[in-house]
């Protein structure tokens, strides 16, 4: 049974992570290699919690239990007692590998693992680990307090009790799941991030503006965010991190990263997070760039 939960990574993710497990009575380890990231993280997750009780969503007195049940620190040695340990660090395959090298050393021999990757092959990270059958991709969606779905990928290794307890948790975290196989990005990114990349070539080729591209697709296709606004929320590092495991694991030049998402990555503009991407967010409201 999973009563204790480990999340590496205090990013956006490993945030919204820690929030919904928090809230939902789990125990929380939250571990990043970063210092200030996890100062950082502590606050978002006590903002993000104030407007929940705001809007009437949660108590006051949920949002300080919640808050009282994480616990931060930089070394592994902080996870030694965790049920299931979830991976929420960079989207690159050899840091996770790394980070699995490292961990299962000094997790219990029953513990489970998971990763949050957004397109890494889960047999493959599965494979650095000392337990292949306990280790699942556990794909949370962005913001992870308000989105409903987590996609389970089974490696090929995963066995049906490590399937069948982090389904389990999804739903007592008050998601809804749906299977992936092992393949590419899996389901969601497989879709989303082809049309994300389309969006960025239709501003490369001049098709439109930031703002007509956003706009469009907001009004002509009821998307909740535009593919621009929304690639610069997921964080545009992530984005080309995605298209390129699409890229190399189907070899199919449909997935071509666009040139221009290539440049802003270059450039350091990752989106929100760093306040830079499509949009400059250093204002009262966000400016698109072009
Ligand atoms: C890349 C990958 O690997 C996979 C991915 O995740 S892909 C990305 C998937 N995500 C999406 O596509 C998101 C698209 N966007 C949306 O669906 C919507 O814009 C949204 C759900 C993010 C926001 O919806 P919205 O109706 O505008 O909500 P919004 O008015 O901002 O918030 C409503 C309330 O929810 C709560 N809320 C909002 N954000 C929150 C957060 N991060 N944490 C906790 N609560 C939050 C607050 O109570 C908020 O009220 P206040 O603004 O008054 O504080
Ligand atoms: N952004 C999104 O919309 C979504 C992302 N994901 C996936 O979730 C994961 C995290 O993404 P996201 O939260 O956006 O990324 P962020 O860049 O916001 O956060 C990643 C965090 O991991 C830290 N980190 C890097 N290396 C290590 C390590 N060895 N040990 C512990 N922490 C480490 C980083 O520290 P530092 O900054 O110091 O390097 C950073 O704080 C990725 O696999 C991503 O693909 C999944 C769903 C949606």
């Amino acid at each position: 049974m999973i009563e204790k939960v480990g999340v590496i990574g205090a990013g956006q993710m490993g945030n919204g992570i820690a929030h919904v497990c928090a809230l939902s009575k789990f125990d929380v380890k939250l571990i990043d290699i970063n210092e200030a990231q996890l100062k950082k993280a502590l606050q978002t997750i006590d903002t993000n919690m104030s407007r929940q009780v705001k809007r009437g969503f949660i108590t006051e007195d949920d949002h300080q239990a919640a808050l009282s049940r994480i616990a931060t620190g930089q070394s592994y040695e902080l996870l030694k007692d965790c049920d299931f340990i979830i991976e929420a660090a960079t989207e690159k395959e050899e840091i996770k590998k790394e980070i699995m090298k490292a961990l299962c050393p000094v997790l219990k021999p029953e513990a489970m693992l998971a990763s949050n990757t957004s397109s890494i092959s889960i047999t493959r990270l599965a494979a650095a680990t000392d337990r292949p059958s306990k280790f699942i991709g556990m794909h949370f969606m962005n913001p992870v307090p308000l989105m409903q779905l987590v996609e389970l990928i089974r490696g090929l290794a995963t066995d049906d009790e490590t399937y069948t307890a982090v389904k389990t948790l999804a739903e007592k975290l008050g998601k809804t799941t749906a299977s992936s196989e092992d393949f590419p990005a899996f389901i969601v990114n497989r879709i989303l991030l082809p049309m994300i990349n389309e969006a960025v070539y239709t501003l490369y080729e001049g098709v439109g503006s930031v703002d007509s591209i956003d706009t469009a697709m907001r009004l002509g296709a009821n998307h909740p965010m535009g593919p621009l606004e929304l690639a610069d929320f997921i964080g545009l590092d992530v984005c080309l991190a995605v298209m390129q495991v699409l890229y190399d694991g189907l070899a199919d030049s449909k997935y071509r990263p666009c040139p221009l998402l290539v440049k802003y990555v270059e450039a350091g503009w990752y989106g929100k997070k760093v306040g830079r991407g499509f949009y400059d967010y250093s204002g009262e409201t966000p400016i698109p760039t072009r």
